[in-house]
């Protein structure tokens, strides 16, 4: 049950918003018995964001939670990835972008907990 948010301080257009959950949809199967099955997704646009003191470019920032672990390779590629589907679909360059990850030991679904 992951759960993927992105934050960014440029518009992003409803169509955009959507291809981007279909290809982080996919892109989420890169975390080893992830899929789309339970990924939950939020997009934040207009947002204030400043990295460098600045906000005259686009930036994002990116939040990936997780029940349970992961690797450090597959957050890695991961981080690509996003950063391929980032610059692909809003020009927001990778280095203008952080990805978190989380992991996170008690996670609840339907009035319980895994
Ligand atoms: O996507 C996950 O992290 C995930 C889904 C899922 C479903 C389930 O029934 C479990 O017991 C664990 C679990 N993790």
């Amino acid at each position: 049950m992951p759960y993927i948010s992105t934050k960014t301080n440029i518009t992003i257009p409803k169509e955009k918003e959507v291809k981007i959950k279909e290809r982080l949809g996919k892109a989420i199967s890169i975390l080893p018995g992830k899929s789309e099955n339970w990924l939950m997704l939020s997009f934040e646009g207009d947002s204030s964001l400043y990295f460098q003191g600045k906000s005259d470019k686009p930036i994002a920032f990116v939040e990936v939670k997780l029940f349970g672990k992961s690797s450090a390779e597959a957050y890695s590629k991961l981080t690509s990835e996003i950063s391929v589907i980032l610059k692909e679909e809003l020009s927001i360059d990778p280095g203008q972008i952080y990805v978190k990850y989380e992991e996170v030991s008690n996670w609840g679904y339907n009035g319980n907990n895994f």
